[in-house]
């Protein structure tokens, strides 16, 4: 089989894409990521495919408007219904002719069948030493994410138990405070046949922008302005979502430090079934961090509410160590 199925987009940053400061929009990013990953995947599996995980993202450099965007996506390993597709971005400066890092992104698809069921994807082959470097790393993160929950869900317990923890990295404990609920923010979004793919499953990377727009108005009404996006913790779809489902998206702030905040968010899907409103199912959650924007000051101190806000506060602290532990690994 062909090993390394590559894609490789390239876009142009149009005034449709960026923010009021001129600055590529975080869900416009993760949108052509996911599609660029998701060519090199179908092109493997000869299958539709859908987005079942992305690892943690951090946004290196920001991109302008006028910037080229480089994506190049391969597929680093098959495993047996699931593979690994790497996705390398880049910009580039027309005027100077230098090129940046934006990001790295890893993510997991599943080959469907027309009637949904997953599909065992074709042997993989790779021949060159950086493929098989490639192969060998995709398996290692491949146990790092499927024991992803587990692993944090026991980092944040042993933090729990660490008296340095106690002591939560917040800002100056004095500042004006957040009137309570303010960065609460709740969105509702109708799934349209253009965020869906060939099969009407909602884009993951759709979702992902939605998420990135909740999160971002929450972050930038705690700083007073547009807040920009850093990092994306490991994103999981535990569930599909199609046309004409509603996409509830609902985040709210967790923690703020001295320049950064976490964002949580919440996306459930529900559609209207015999005239009522049906269940709703949990999609996914994601952990978004984002960086102050220049010039807006510190930010102000929130006082979490108390019991769950306050336990929100305390997993935030102890992700940020684990984010910033993993950079330096
Ligand atoms: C750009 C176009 C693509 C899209 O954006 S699609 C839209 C967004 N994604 C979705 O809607 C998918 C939602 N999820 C689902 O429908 C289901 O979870 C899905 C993918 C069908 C799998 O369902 P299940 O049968 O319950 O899954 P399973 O436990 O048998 O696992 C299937 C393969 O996935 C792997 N997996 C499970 N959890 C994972 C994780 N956290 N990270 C990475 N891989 C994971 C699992 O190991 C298995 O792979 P393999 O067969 O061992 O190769």
């Amino acid at each position: 089989y062909a090993p390394q199925p590559n894609s490789s987009p390239t876009q142009v940053v149009q005034s449709s894409h960026v923010n009021q400061h001129n600055i590529l929009d975080g869900g416009q990013l993760l949108k052509w990521v996911d599609t660029c990953a998701c060519l090199s995947a179908e092109r493997l599996a000869g299958y539709p495919c859908v987005t079942v995980s992305v690892d943690d993202l951090y946004f290196e450099n920001e991109v302008k408007l006028g910037e080229i965007l480089n994506l190049r996506s391969q597929v680093n390993r098959a495993f047996t219904t699931s593979m690994e597709v790497g996705v390398r971005v880049s910009c580039e400066c027309l005027s100077t002719g230098k090129s940046l890092p934006v990001c790295d992104a890893f993510i997991t698809f599943v080959a469907i069948d027309a009637s949904g069921a997953k599909v065992k994807l074709p042997p993989f082959k790779c021949e060159t030493a950086e493929e098989k470097t490639c192969f060998a790393l995709a398996n290692e993160r491949r146990k790092v994410r499927i024991s992803h929950a587990k692993t944090v869900k026991q980092l944040l317990a042993d933090y729990e138990l660490s008296p340095l923890l106690n002591v939560y990295p917040t800002n100056k404990p004095h500042q004006p405070l957040l009137t309570p609920l303010t960065d609460r923010v709740e969105s509702v979004e109708l799934v349209l046949p253009p965020h869906a793919n060939h099969h009407g499953n909602t884009f993951g990377g759709q979702i992902m922008a939605w998420m990135e727009n909740v999160a971002s108005i929450s972050a930038g009404r705690l700083c007073q302005g547009i807040a920009s996006l850093r990092s994306v913790d490991m994103v999981y779809f535990r569930g599909p979502s199609t046309v004409g489902d509603r996409i509830v998206l609902a985040s709210i702030v967790n923690n703020s430090f001295q320049t950064s905040l976490e964002v949580g968010v919440r996306v459930e899907a529900y559609r209207y079934e015999g005239g009522k409103i049906g269940t709703r199912r949990h999609i996914n959650s994601a952990f978004l961090t984002f960086d102050v924007p220049p010039g807006a000051g510190e930010i102000p101190h929130f006082i979490p509410e108390p019991q769950d806000g306050m336990r929100r506060q305390k997993e935030a602290a102890a992700r940020r160590k684990i984010r910033l532990d993993r950079r330096f690994i």
